[in-house]
C-alpha cells in the first residue's frame, strides 16, 4: 500500500487533517494495518469507479454511487521542529519515521496564526511563506546526517581493489529506502569523485538534497484557509510546487455531520447540503466552511490526498476481477479490489500486486472493458479492469 507522511510545524492542522482523513466511515476491508498506532492509519485516494459504464454500481462499501475510494497508508509526524535533525523537539526518532513514507504532505498553517515554533499568534501576525522550506531543509539535513555516519565504510570499503563507488553509494541508499531505480536518477544527476574520500561536506550534502527530491515528492496544504488572510495562499501558491488550498477543520466536520446523517457529503466532493437539524450555530459553521469550499471546489483534504496519489506519485487504479463479462470475483462482489500502480505498469505488475503466487503463474490476462485479450507488456490505464489468468488461481 503506498504510504503518505503528513509532516508540518506544531498547531499547523496535522492531527485534525489525519483525523479527518482516517475517520472510517468507508470499508477499510481486511488491510492488516487498518491502525496500527493513534498516528497511523488507513485513508484513500478516490477515484471514478468503472461501475459508472455499466448499468448497476458494484457493492463495495468502498465505492459510494461510482465515487471510488481506494486504501493509503497515512501518518502524521508529529513533533517536527526546525531543528529537528539536532534532536529539538522529537527530532530524529520522528525523522526516521519518513524512511517508508512514498510522498509528503506538508501542512502549512496558512492564516499565519502560529509563530515558526507553531506556536499561537494573531491571525496574519507570521508570514506562512517562510515556513515552506523548513520540513525539507530537515529532512535534507537528516538524510546528511546518515550519509555521514555511513561515509566511514565507504571509505574503508574504497581500499578494496574491485571498489566500485557507484556500487557503495546503492548499497547505503537502498537502507534509507531508495529504490534501485531512484538510486540510478539520483547518481546521474550528481557530478562527484571517484575517491571517497576526495568527497566534501558539500558533495554529501548535496547527494542528500537530490535522494530526497527524487524519493520523498512533497505537496503543500495551505491549511486554515477559512481564515487566512487575503493573499496569503496566492502567495503561498507562488512559493510552492504544488500546492492545495484546504481546511481540514472543515473536512472534518462534514465528514461528522455525513456520519450523523445531518449533511450530505462524501469525501472529495466540491459542495455539500444540510438535509437534518442542526443548531443555528452549527449552520453557521458549515455555511463559514462554504465559503472555502464554493471558492477552492472543496475542502481540499480529499483532494490533496488525490492530488498526491494521480499527480505527483503518478499513479492508476487497476481492477482485478474473476469474471470478465460480469467484474465479479469468484463470491460474486462487483470489482472488489482496486489496486494503485505507477502508471506504465503491465497486466504482469498488477498480477504480483494482487498476490506473488498470482504474478509467479501468470498466463494470461483480459481487458474486460475491452473484451481482448492483452500482451504482458501492455501498459495498463486508469480504471482498467483485468481478468488475470494464472495457474495460481
Ligand atoms: N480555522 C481553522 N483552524 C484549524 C483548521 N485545521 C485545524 N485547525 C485548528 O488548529 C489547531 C491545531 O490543529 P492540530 O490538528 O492539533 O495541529 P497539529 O499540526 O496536529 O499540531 P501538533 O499536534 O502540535 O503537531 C486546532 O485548534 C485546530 O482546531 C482549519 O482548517 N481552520
Amino acid at each position: 500500500m503506498l504510504s503518505l507522511a503528513l509532516a508540518g510545524k506544531p498547531n499547523a492542522g496535522k492531527s485534525t487533517f489525519y483525523t479527518a482523513a482516517t475517520m472510517a466511515d468507508v470499508e477499510v476491508g481486511n488491510y492488516p494495518f487498518t491502525t496500527i498506532d493513534a498516528n497511523r492509519g488507513v485513508s484513500y485516494a478516490r477515484t471514478e469507479c468503472p461501475c459508472l459504464d455499466r448499468d448497476r454500481r458494484c457493492d463495495s462499501d468502498n465505492c459510494r454511487d461510482g465515487k471510488r475510494y481506494v486504501p493509503v497508508e497515512l501518518f502524521d509526524v508529529a513533533g517536527l521542529v526546525p531543528g529537528a535533525h539536532e534532536g529539538r523537539g522529537l527530532g530524529n526518532q520522528f525523522l526516521d519515521q519518513l524512511t517508508d513514507a512514498d510522498a509528503i504532505l506538508h501542512v502549512v498553517d496558512a492564516a499565519g496564526a502560529t509563530d515558526e515554533e507553531g506556536e499561537p499568534v494573531e491571525v496574519g501576525e507570521h508570514d506562512p511563506v517562510e515556513d515552506l522550506d523548513f520540513v525539507e531543509r530537515e529532512m535534507d539535513r537528516w538524510l546528511a546526517s546518515i550519509i555521514d555516519r555511513n561515509w566511514e565504510t565507504i571509505e574503508r570499503e574504497s581500499r578494496s581493489p574491485d571498489f566500485d563507488i557507484d556500487d557503495s553509494l546503492s548499497e547505503m541508499l537502498t537502507g534509507v529506502g531508495a529504490t534501485v531505480a531512484d538510486i540510478a536518477l539520483v547518481l546521474r544527476n550528481l557530478e562527484y569523485p571517484e575517491d571517497p574520500r576526495e568527497w566534501t561536506d558539500e558533495h554529501r550534502r548535496e547527494l542528500a538534497r537530490e535522494l530526497r527530491a527524487q524519493t520523498k515528492p512533497m505537496i503543500v496544504v495551505a491549511n486554515k484557509a477559512d481564515i487566512a488572510p487575503e493573499g496569503n495562499i496566492e502567495r503561498l501558491r507562488e512559493a510552492a510546487d504544488y500546492l492545495v488550498p484546504a481546511t481540514a477543520d472543515g473536512e472534518l466536520a462534514l465528514r461528522r455531520g455525513a456520519e450523523a446523517g445531518v449533511v450530505e457529503y462524501d469525501p472529495g466532493d466540491e459542495t455539500f447540503s444540510i438535509s437534518g437539524n442542526v443548531s443555528d450555530q452549527q449552520r453557521e459553521g458549515l455555511e463559514q466552511i462554504r465559503t472555502v469550499t464554493e471558492q477552492y471546489g472543496g475542502t481540499g483534504v480529499q483532494q490533496a490526498l488525490d492530488a498526491v496519489v494521480y499527480d505527483v506519485l503518478d499513479q492508476i487504479t487497476a481492477y482485478p476481477v474473476e469474471n470478465e463479462t460480469k467484474w465479479i470475483d469468484g463470491k460474486g462482489r462487483m470489482l472488489p479490489d482496486a489496486h494503485l500502480l505507477p502508471s506504465g505498469s503491465t497486466p504482469l505488475d498488477l498480477a504480483y500486486a494482487v498476490h506473488s503466487d498470482i504474478g509467479e503463474g501468470y498466463l494470461h490476462a483480459v481487458d474486460a472493458r475491452e473484451n481482448r485479450r492483452i500482451g504482458e507488456d501492455h501498459e495498463l490505464e486508469e480504471g482498467d479492469v483485468i481478468k488475470i489468468v494464472s495457474t495460481a488461481n
